[in-house]
């Protein structure tokens, strides 16, 4: 066990962090915070949920001049909910010492971004399209930023983000310290990590397996026509605190959201092609409860801290296996427990086992249920709330008009009926989904060797046109930015 204080943290920090409720630190937090704080270039891998955003955000705010209101720190983060979450455990880690991190990302008002620039921001977070607009534009300085981060590294060196990562750091002095963090870190990504950094240590929390042990993992075999019955059933049966459901395209994720709508699920899509003003909108109903199913492409897979989310659904299995780390690992987080249940067509078989040879954990055979065991989940949901409501309510008012009803009726039938009252009767209205080619694992390895970087057009780039990279960079992966 290794304490905050340990590591020689300053006091305005140990104050943030209890007051965050950080009693100890997590693994990479123990390993990497020190060799940060001494100025060492870190790579650090460790398991989704474990405190990467601290094991990063801590020794950056050590080493930031509070009094200086310039910008010292920079991360980027692959998507703008993302970014903002960063941002958003920076500024509790930096409250007591008066550091400030400011999210900066696509989708917003370019001159609403500009004005807080110039307010007294140490740190800015940022997703790469929108730094780059501001890079060119001049409306950024980065000329005094000594500490960079790329969260979700693996990710941010990938075909997608590569160039604009090359051309961000072009634009901080050479002589920063580069700290890069990720769940999954494949070697030949490492490989050009390196490139990018000053003898760098690599931080690798050494664990049997790469997903957390308390995600429970799960895959049904079915047939693609049978999906989305055993999905709702599913729901009807493990009656999830909070879940999310991926899906491979916007259009599945549309189609998805509208079926399970129709079925009387809360649910709700996000995915890069909606407005930025409703992805926040969409993500805070879910983060509230007011939402208890996120429909998401990849854009929702990775780093997102959502802690009450309990259950993960792969409706469609992810092309690479590393993406699959990432989307299970929305649920489980800090220690807590989670299921991730993924839908595998018979095809798909091959690509489950290189899932499986990536995260060295076998994934174990469930059901596909059947309605009547639908319809009993739904029966129990109504029993724990009934025994819940026994044994934490006061019943006293209700007992005269309970005994005259004993008196009068079978218990056996009033109970039955109690119960009925309370029970969501799911019809299974038919729901058609759009065809979607099944992943086939060569198919998945030929498009790994087909990916060429994604080359931007500077000629034709228009700056004004509001989230024109992003759009075209959704295109092509399937709702990021
Ligand atoms: N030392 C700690 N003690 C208690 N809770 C912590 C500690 N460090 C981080 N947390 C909490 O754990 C949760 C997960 O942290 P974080 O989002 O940084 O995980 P991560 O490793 O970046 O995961 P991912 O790979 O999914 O991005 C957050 O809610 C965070 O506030
Ligand atoms: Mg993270």
């Amino acid at each position: 066990m290794t304490t905050f204080y340990s590591l020689g943290l300053t006091k305005p920090v140990l104050k943030s962090l209890d007051q965050m409720g950080f009693e100890e630190t997590t693994p990479i937090q123990a390993q990497t915070i020190p060799l940060a704080l001494q100025g060492r270039d870190v790579i650090g891998q460790a398991q989704t949920g474990t405190g990467k955003t601290a094991a990063f955000g801590i020794p950056m705010i050590e080493k930031i001049d509070q009094d200086r209101n310039d910008i010292q720190g920079l991360v980027v983060a692959p998507t703008r909910e993302l970014a903002i979450q960063v941002a958003e455990e920076i500024n509790r880690l930096g409250k007591f010492k008066g550091v400030r991190a400011l999210p900066i990302y696509g989708g917003q008002h370019m001159d609403r971004q500009i004005r807080a620039l110039k307010d007294q921001n140490q740190i800015v977070v940022a997703t790469p399209g929108r730094l780059l607009d501001h890079i060119r534009r001049r409306t950024i300085k980065l000329a005094n930023v000594h500490t960079a981060v790329l969260d979700e590294a693996d990710e941010m060196l990938n075909m997608g983000f590569i160039d604009d990562i090359k051309d961000i750091l072009k634009s901080i002095p050479e002589q920063r310290q580069t700290l890069l963090f990720s769940a999954t870190m494949p070697k030949a990504i490492r490989d050009i990590a390196s490139t990018l950094m000053k003898k760098p240590e690599e931080v690798k929390v050494k664990a049997k397996e790469m997903t957390v042990e308390n995600i429970e993992q799960y895959f049904v075999e079915l047939q693609e026509r049978q999906k989305f019955d055993a999905l709702t059933r599913l729901l009807d049966i493990q009656a999830p605190a909070l879940a999310i459901v991926f899906g491979r395209t916007k259009r599945r994720v549309d189609e998805l959201t509208d079926g399970l709508q129709t079925r009387g699920f809360r649910a709700e899509g996000i995915h890069g092609d909606l407005t930025q003003g409703k992805r926040m909108s969409v993500l805070n109903k879910f983060k509230q409860g007011r939402v208890e199913i996120l429909v998401a492409t990849d854009v929702a897979a990775r780093g997102l801290d959502i802690s009450e989310v309990s259950h993960v659904y792969n409706f469609d299995i992810p092309q690479d296996p590393e993406s699959y780390v990432h989307r299970i690992g929305r649920t489980g987080r800090a220690g807590r427990q989670g299921k991730a249940i993924s839908f595998i067509t018979h095809r798909e078989k091959a690509q489950l086992h290189l899932i499986e040879k990536l995260t060295k954990k076998k994934v174990e055979r469930l059901d596909v249920p059947s309605n009547d065991e639908a319809q009993r989940g739904q029966q129990q949901v109504a029993v724990d709330k009934l025994l819940k409501t026994m044994e934490s309510s006061d019943l006293k008012a209700y007992h005269q008009a309970a005994n005259e009803l004993l008196q009068q009726h079978d218990s056996m039938e009033l109970v039955a009926a109690a119960l009925k009252l309370m029970t969501k009767e799911r019809r299974e209205t038919p729901v058609r989904l759009s065809g979607v080619q099944p992943i086939s694992v060569k198919k998945a390895q030929y498009d790994k060797g087909k990916k060429k970087p994604y080359k931007r057009n500077d000629k034709k780039r228009d700056f004004n046109r509001k989230n024109s990279r992003n759009r075209k960079f959704n295109q092509k992966r399937g709702g990021r930015s």
